[in-house]
C-alpha cells in the first residue's frame, strides 16, 4: 500500500437483539463493498451491530468473547484481502459486557482492539456496559490510525491524544440518531479541522424502537473538505484518500509545533 487508501463504508440498518440476522446482513454487506470495481482496502462498519441497543438482554446476547465475530470477519478478510474496522460489537469478558471495535489486516490478524471509554448515558450505556481502559490505536500497514466510537466525538481531548500519538486517520463506527444530525458533522469535521486529520465516520440507519438512525456515514479530509456523505439509505460509500494530504495540511498551518501545552 502507498500513500492511498480506498475506503468502503457499510452503512446499513441493524435489527435490534437479532444476532443471527445481523451477522448474516453484514455478510451480505461486506460481499458487496469487495464487488465495487475499485477493491477496497478497508472496510469499515457501525456500532453495536451485532446487537443494536438491545440493552435489557446484552448479556445474553452479546458475543462470547467476541469469538464469533472473530471468526467470521478474520476469515472474511483472508479471502479477499482487506483490513476490515468491525465497527463495533456488544462482547462479554468474563462477567462483563463491552462495546468493542476489533481491527483486522489483510491476513485476517487483530492488530488492535478497543473498548468504547465514554459510555453514552442518554441511551443508559452505564447501566448495561463497563467502559475500556486504553486508546484505540493501530498500523494500517505503514498509517498509524485511531478508533473512537460514537459519543467518544464529544471528547476532543481523546482525538487530539490520537493525533498527537501519530494518528492520521480516525475511525468512527456510530449509532448516532435523530435529532442530532447537526451534531454529528460539526463534530466530525471539528476533529478532523482540528487535528489535521482524516476522519472515517460510519453510522446505521433504520428505526429501533423509538430512535430513528439518520445514517450520513462521513469521509473528512484533514481541511475539513466533505469528500463523501452519504443519505439515510442503506448503502456502501467508497472513497480513497490520500495521506499526502495529512503531511501538507499540517504543514500550511503548523497547529502541532504552535500549540503551547505548558499554558494549557
Ligand atoms: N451511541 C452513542 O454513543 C450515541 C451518541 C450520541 O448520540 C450523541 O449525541 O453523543
Amino acid at each position: 500500500m502507498g500513500q492511498t487508501l480506498n475506503i468502503a463504508l457499510v452503512q446499513y440498518d441493524v435489527q435490534i437483539g437479532e444476532p443471527d440476522v445481523n451477522y448474516d446482513r453484514l455478510l451480505d454487506w461486506m460481499n458487496l463493498a469487495v464487488k465495487a470495481p475499485v477493491k477496497p482496502d478497508v472496510l469499515v462498519m457501525p456500532e453495536m451491530w451485532n446487537t443494536g441497543y438491545a440493552l435489557n438482554r446484552i448479556s445474553e446476547l452479546a458475543d462470547e468473547e467476541g469469538i464469533r465475530t472473530r471468526n467470521i470477519i478474520s476469515a472474511f478478510c483472508r479471502k479477499h484481502g482487506v483490513h476490515v474496522i468491525a465497527g463495533s460489537i456488544a462482547e462479554t469478558k468474563g462477567e462483563n459486557v463491552y462495546n468493542t471495535i476489533y481491527a483486522f489486516d489483510r491476513e485476517g490478524n487483530i492488530v488492535s482492539d478497543y473498548s468504547k471509554i465514554h459510555l453514552f448515558r442518554l441511551m443508559d450505556e452505564e447501566k448495561h456496559l463497563c467502559a475500556g481502559n486504553k486508546l484505540g490505536q493501530l498500523q494500517l500497514e505503514e498509517i498509524p490510525a485511531g478508533m473512537m466510537i460514537c459519543y467518544d466525538i464529544r471528547f476532543p481531548e481523546l482525538a487530539r491524544k490520537l493525533a498527537l500519538d501519530g494518528a492520521k486517520v480516525l475511525f468512527v463506527p456510530a449509532e448516532w440518531p435523530n435529532p442530532r444530525l447537526e451534531h454529528w458533522r460539526t463534530l466530525l469535521r471539528a476533529r478532523a479541522i482540528e487535528n489535521q486529520m482524516y476522519v472515517v465516520a460510519c453510522n446505521r440507519t433504520g428505526i429501533s424502537g423509538q430512535t430513528e438512525f439518520f445514517g450520513h456515514s462521513m469521509v473528512i479530509d484533514p481541511w475539513g473538505a466533505v469528500l463523501a456523505e452519504a443519505d439515510d439509505q442503506e448503502q456502501v460509500i467508497h472513497v480513497q484518500i490520500d495521506l499526502s494530504k495529512v503531511d501538507e495540511v499540517r504543514r500550511t498551518i503548523p497547529i502541532f509545533e504552535d500549540r503551547r501545552p505548558s499554558l494549557y
